[in-house]
């Protein structure tokens, strides 16, 4: 009885049924992609058997941080939301300093953590928000597609977080959202000037509405599976088992959202 309650304790609860992914998501355009590949790597599918066989306790579990910036009100917030939690806020309500969210996959049968950091867009909050910008292994730089001028400030923002992060550890996405506000040649020709901004900052591009949902569920689901399959192609490379993990792990919900509780990141201000 004791050892069936400690394995309770060591192994999470099953994942949602609508965040398994099994064939390898697919980009958007493969003018912007940054991987053209239908399928998993081959080792990095060995290495997936392994850990399914030796499934990880708990403590274990793999992690990679997302960090997501941009000016305000492009729709940050409203993107974690619609996905995290199916909502769409209509009104703006700026987030103050950074907000996070853990959403859990299972990955070809891995459990699997995105730790998705919502930082503020307003200037007077950037001096918390640039504080949580180390350690991304994936970067999301967000535009509102009705508005060029937020795409164009994107690259400022790519600028300030590689100030934190090696180039070589970190994927990086530009995500244009609001599409439900634009007629299809005026979306056409934004995304024509996005994809080649996306071409100079070795960025995956993906147009996405958090209003009616299009493209959001895919976007982080193909963000999922580069971070994944990225850790566990890193982990091959420093010889490190692949079901020991090296460092990205997590310890729990509960553990990780009480660090962040001590660096008082929720709603936090200047
Ligand atoms: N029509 C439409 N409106 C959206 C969409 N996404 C967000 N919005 C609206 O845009 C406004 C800003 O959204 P937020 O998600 O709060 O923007 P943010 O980038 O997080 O803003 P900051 O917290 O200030 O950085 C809100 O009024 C949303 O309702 C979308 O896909 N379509």
């Amino acid at each position: 009885m004791q050892d069936h309650r400690n394995r309770m304790k060591a192994f999470p609860p099953p994942v949602s049924k609508d965040r398994i992914i099994w064939e390898f998501p697919q980009c958007y355009t493969s003018k912007a992609s940054l991987q053209l590949k239908t399928d998993w790597d081959i080792q990095a599918k060995a290495a997936f058997k392994v850990q399914v066989a030796r499934l990880q306790p708990w403590d274990r579990q793999k992690v990679s941080k997302v960090v997501m910036v941009g000016d305000l009100n492009v729709g940050k917030t409203c993107l974690i939301n619609r996905f995290c939690k199916d909502v769409f806020e209509r009104d703006y309500k700026a987030t103050i300093g950074v907000d996070f969210e853990i959403e859990r996959f299972d990955i070809s049968g891995v459990p699997f953590s995105l730790q998705i950091w919502d930082t503020a867009g307003q200037e007077k909050f950037k001096c918390i928000a640039s504080a949580y910008y180390r350690g991304a292994q994936v970067i999301i730089t967000v535009f509102d597609i009705a508005d060029i001028q937020s795409l164009y400030h994107t690259c400022q923002w790519l600028e300030e977080v590689m100030r934190e992060n090696d180039p070589d550890s970190c994927f990086i996405f530009l995500v244009g959202t609001k599409t439900d506000l634009l007629a299809s040649d005026e979306r056409q020709k934004t995304e024509r000037v996005a994809v080649r901004i996306a071409a100079e900052m070795h960025a995956e591009f993906w147009a996405v509405s958090s209003k009616t949902g299009e493209n959001v569920r895919a976007f982080f689901f193909r963000v999922a599976a580069l971070a994944f399959e990225n850790s566990i192609t890193k982990d091959m490379e420093k010889g490190v088992p692949a079901c020991i993990g090296n460092g990205d792990t997590i310890k729990s919900d509960r553990i990780t959202l009480a660090e962040g509780t001590n660096h008082q990141v929720k709603r936090s201000c200047c």
